[in-house]
Parts: structure tokens; C-alpha cells; sequence
């Protein structure tokens, strides 16, 4: 008996955080929190004639002709960025200590002496504003579309953009800075450590330090803080992990802003995945209820690339392009075996990126199976049947699973790790003996060979697209900081940079759409029929 792949893992661990989002782990929400493809909708129905729509928790009559309006100031407040002066408003800002100008100015150049600030016009203006939403779809049924009324009216959505501002909340000579990288490992986490230290500096802050293996490092004995200079991180970048390493699990918030407390520490900057993103906002609401003036600011790290709204994540273009040599070596040895059939299992928890980018980056993927999208094994429409015919056909095949596809063919543990996610079961091992047993049992000669790189892609260091990215993001780290705002994450939103408010990104784990134009442009190169 065969029973079909599930798009979503669902499992029950549900887990507040701040007392405002509560973050589902693993699960996949019905429902999009900003603008919901109308095949989402829990409104009456899905026709024209729809007149109402319930989007988040919000419900919306479209019947009301200031819907539109309510909408967009309703967006405007959901993803305004909490800032210091929303608990001390007659905190003063000074101007900033971050230089806009050449370091080493040929003073020739500026016959009429060095230019000010203001004539440089480099800062970020607090009012401006990336557009979240670049395309303007015309019909529900576009692919991939998200529309928010049944006509798709054009909604402007407007995010916070990211950089140095003209005035600033800290005196740099008060500040005691901290970085922790949370998680699982994720290529770039060093030259993000390394930005921010760097950037820091510039602003002239003395006290920096590396708090030692994720969130633990606040409480376990044992571990020191580590002094962190431009020095120190001049050459991290050069490798991958982390220097100040990662864990999973750890204190509670309330013993971690303790001890921020007591080090001093009012800038906390936080490197990992929505896990860590739910912890870092916990801390940041837990300190405004103790009124401390500090920043948090998170760095989104996750190869699966699973935080809402962003172009990418840091680390992820590095992992596809790993991903490459995983996938050739299988292909070479499927192509010189008789009847070869190769299969690379790929990171991804509960999302299909990095296994449909690298099948796009590869062209050598006969076979991509992600847990979005749902799958059988055995009978007439089952992937095995596929190989059948691709080794008839061609001689050979490959296949790229991503790990948490196939789950339900596996048996449930209900084991957790450390920080309470899922432990996935091996569905790379689980094919590879189906295909085994499958070939065995129709009597045709088949040549399988399994490859998990899964470490290997994670642990190298960030390529060169990756390394400019992680550049970016650590400077809009500490500019976010020094301007005041806390609780925010930084991003890449249509090629701009962008503060985001931590819930909106984290509010449920970002997955492959399979109505996007990019599953389909991966199904086009592989040629795979659907399994279903
Ligand atoms: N809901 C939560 N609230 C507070 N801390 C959390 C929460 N979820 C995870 N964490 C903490 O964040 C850290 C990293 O979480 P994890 O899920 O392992 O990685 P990632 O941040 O990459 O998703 C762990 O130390 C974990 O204890
Ligand atoms: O073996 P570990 O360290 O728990 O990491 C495995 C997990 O790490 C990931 O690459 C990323 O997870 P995080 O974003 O939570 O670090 C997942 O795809 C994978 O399930
Ligand atoms: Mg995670």
C-alpha cells in the first residue's frame, strides 16, 4: 500500500513567544499574513462574487469602499519597526558618528572645502520606503499570483528602508555590543560577524564581544564572552561555521536578558533561523518591559531559505552552488553505470529551495521531490514507475530529494531536537532501498548510488554573491541599531535593503509555492511528470 507524500509536515508544537506572534513550528499556516492567493481563502467562496476574505486574523468586506485604505494603513502598522522612542520618547538622538566621507580625502578635489553631511546626502531618510510587492497581477489565476480582493486591485505595500541615518540613539563610547549566531551552521555567518564588528568600530564602539555557542553562552558556566575587534575578525570570513560557534536549545529569555543585564550588553545582535528570530523578539519585548534602552537586531540565517519576504537568505546562493558537485558526481556515476540511478538528498526542513534551485542550477536532475509537493512512490503515476521508464528511455536517471520530502512514507518519532524542531526521518536512505526493492522485484538490472552531502554544503565558506550579501546586511545590522529601532530584522526585498518588524518574517516557515512560475520552470527542465 502506497499513500501519497503530504505537502506540509504538520506537527502540534506550537510555541509563543513575546505574547504578541505565536510561531508555529513546522506547520504550515492556511493562510498567508500579508496578501493570500485566493486559492487560500477562508471567505465564502472563490468566485467573483466573493465579498468578503478573512487574511490573518483580520477579516475584510469588500463591500466597503475604504477597504483599500483600511488595508494599507492597517500593512503600514503591522510592519512599522519599533524604535527606542516608542518607550523613551524624549530619548535625544545625536548626530551620527558614522563617516559618509572618503576616509583618505584628496582635499583638491573640494575646491571649497570638505562638503558636510548634509551635502553628501548619504543618510537614509527615516521616511523612506521598498516597495514589498513588484508585480501587479491581473487575475487570481496568474501563476503564483497573491491577490488580496477577487479583482486583484493593486496594493501598494511599502516596507522600511534599510542604512545609516543622519541621527542616532547611542553614544558609542555607552555601547557594549554582542554577537550570537544561533542554529544550525549556515555559509557567511563569518563575514557577517565580521561586518559587524568592522562597522561598529567606525562608529567608534570599544566594547564589542562574542557571546561563545548560540543562546547557551549566556548561561552555561563555563563559557566567556569573546573580546571581538577588527583585529580579531580581519580574516574570519575565510572560512566557514562560525567563530563563535552555534547550539541548539538553550536558556530562557528571561535568564538571557538577564544577563545581559548584568554584562552591560545594549546592542545584542543575532545571527539565525526563525527559531532564533522568535527568541531574539522575546528578548527584545522582554527588555522593553524592563524598560532597558537596547537594541536587538536580527541577521536572518537560514540555508533553507525559509524567512518570509525576502529575496533570499545569506548562505543559501552558496549552498545551491555546493549542492552542484553533489549532484554532478551522481550524475557522472548514473551516466557510466549501467542502468544508473543516482540520488542526492538536500537540506530543507520543510522547504524545497534549495533542492528546486539547485535540480534549475544543475540541468542534470531528472527528478525533484520537495515537501510541498505532494508525491506517490508506488503505482502507474509513482515515481518509481518514472525511473522505470527513464532507464528504458535513457539508460539512466537522477534524482535530488530534499530532506523533509517523503515523510509520511517514513515512521513518525515525534522526537524533537534541542530547540523543539521535528528530527525528520531519512527519506534519501528510505528511495534509495524502494528503488532497490522496486528494480529487484521487475527484474531489471539497476545501478543505485546514494550521495547526502547535507554537511557539506552548510560548512563551506560564503561565495562571492553570498559574501557581498552578508556585507550588506551586517552594516544595516548596526545602522539599524544605532538608529534606534529594536526588535527589527534585516533583509533583501526586490534588491533593496529593508528593516522588517521580526513577527512578520518569521510567522510561519516560507515554503515553495508549487503554482510559482519557478517550480514550473523546474519541472520543465527536469521533464518529470506529476506523481499523483
Ligand atoms: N519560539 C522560540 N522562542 C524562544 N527561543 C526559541 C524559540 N524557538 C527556538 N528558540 C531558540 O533559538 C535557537 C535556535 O533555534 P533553532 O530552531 O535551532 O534554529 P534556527 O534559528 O536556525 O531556526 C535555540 O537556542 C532555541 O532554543
Ligand atoms: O543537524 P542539525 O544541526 O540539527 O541541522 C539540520 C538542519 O539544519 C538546516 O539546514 C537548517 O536549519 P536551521 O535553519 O534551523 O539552522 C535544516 O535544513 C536541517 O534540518
Ligand atoms: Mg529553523
Amino acid at each position: 500500500m502506497d499513500s501519497v507524500s503530504h505537502a506540509a509536515v504538520i506537527s502540534s508544537s506550537k510555541i509563543s513567544y513575546g505574547g504578541r506572534v505565536s510561531f508555529n513550528k513546522d506547520k504550515h499556516p492556511p493562510l498567508r499574513s500579508s496578501v493570500v492567493s485566493l486559492r487560500n481563502w477562508r471567505g465564502p467562496s472563490r468566485n467573483l462574487g466573493v465579498l468578503a476574505a478573512q487574511i490573518g486574523n483580520k477579516e475584510i468586506d469588500f463591500s466597503d469602499p475604504d477597504w483599500k485604505t483600511n488595508y494599507q494603513r492597517d500593512f503600514e502598522r503591522r510592519f512599522n519597526i519599533p524604535h527606542i522612542t516608542d518607550i523613551f520618547p524624549d530619548a535625544d538622538p545625536i548626530p551620527s558618528t558614522f563617516c559618509l566621507k572618503m576616509r583618505t580625502p584628496i582635499m583638491e578635489d573640494f575646491a571649497g572645502g570638505y562638503p558636510s553631511d548634509e551635502e553628501w546626502h548619504g543618510y537614509i531618510n527615516n521616511n523612506d520606503r521598498v516597495l514589498l510587492k513588484v508585480i501587479h497581477y491581473s487575475s487570481p489565476t496568474s501563476a503564483g499570483a497573491e491577490c488580496i480582493d477577487p479583482n486583484c486591485t493593486w496594493v501598494e505595500q511599502w516596507v522600511h528602508r534599510a542604512g545609516p541615518r543622519e541621527k542616532i540613539y547611542f553614544k558609542p563610547e555607552e555601547v557594549k555590543a554582542a554577537i550570537v549566531t544561533c542554529g544550525g551552521l549556515c555559509p557567511g555567518l563569518n563575514d557577517v560577524i565580521r561586518q559587524i564588528v568592522i562597522t561598529l568600530e567606525i562608529y567608534g564602539v570599544k566594547k564589542i564581544v562574542g557571546i561563545p555557542f548560540g543562546y547557551r553562552g549566556f548561561s552555561d558556566e563555563g563559557l566567556s564572552e569573546m573580546p571581538l575587534s577588527r583585529k580579531v575578525v580581519q580574516n574570519v570570513h575565510l572560512s566557514g561555521g562560525s567563530l563563535l560557534g552555534v547550539s541548539r536549545g538553550g536558556p530562557s529569555v528571561t535568564d538571557i536578558v538577564d544577563s545581559m543585564e548584568e554584562r552591560g550588553i545594549n546592542m545584542l545582535f543575532v545571527l539565525g533561523g526563525n527559531g532564533t528570530h522568535a527568541g531574539a523578539n522575546a528578548i527584545h519585548d522582554e527588555c522593553r518591559r524592563r524598560r532597558m534602552r537596547v537594541a536587538v537586531v536580527g541577521v536572518p540565517k537560514t540555508i533553507d531559505n525559509d524567512i518570509l519576504m525576502m529575496d533570499k537568505t545569506f548562505g543559501f546562493d552558496t549552498a545551491v552552488e555546493e549542492a552542484q558537485r553533489a549532484i554532478n558526481s551522481a550524475y557522472i556515476e548514473a551516466h557510466s553505470a549501467y542502468h544508473g540511478i543516482g540520488i542526492v538528498k538536500l537540506m530543507g526542513r520543510n522547504s524545497g529551495f534549495i533542492a528546486m534551485h539547485a535540480s534549475l542550477a544543475s540541468g542534470q536532475i531528472d527528478i525533484c521531490l520537495i515537501p510541498e509537493v505532494p508525491f506517490h512512490l508506488h503505482g502507474p503515476l509513482g515515481v518509481l514507475r518514472h525511473l522505470k521508464f527513464l532507464i528504458e528511455t535513457k539508460g539512466s536517471a537522477v534524482l535530488c530529494v530534499a530532506e523533509g520530502a517523503g515523510q509520511n512514507f517514513l515512521g513518525r518519532t515525534n522526537a524533537t531536537d534541542a530547540s523543539g524542531n521535528t528530527v525528520l526521518g531519512d527519506f534519501g536512505v528510505h528511495i534509495q532501498q524502494e528503488t532497490k526493492k522496486y528494480f529487484k522485484e521487475i527484474g531489471i538490472h539497476a545501478d543505485v548510488k546514494y550521495i547526502d552531502p547535507t554537511y557539506m554544503i552548510r560548512a563551506c565558506r560564503a561565495n562571492a554573491s553570498d559574501g557581498i550579501l552578508c556585507t550588506v546586511l551586517g552594516q544595516n545590522a548596526v545602522h539599524g541599531a544605532f538608529a534606534g529601532y529594536s526588535g527589527i530584522t534585516v533583509g533583501i526585498c526586490n534588491t533593496h535593503y529593508v528593516y522588517f518588524p521580526i513577527p512578520e518574517v518569521i510567522s510561519y516557515p516560507r515554503a515553495v509555492d508549487p503554482n510559482s512560475r519557478m517550480w514550473h520552470r523546474c519541472l520543465t527542465s527536469t521533464g518529470q511528470p506529476d506523481f499523483v
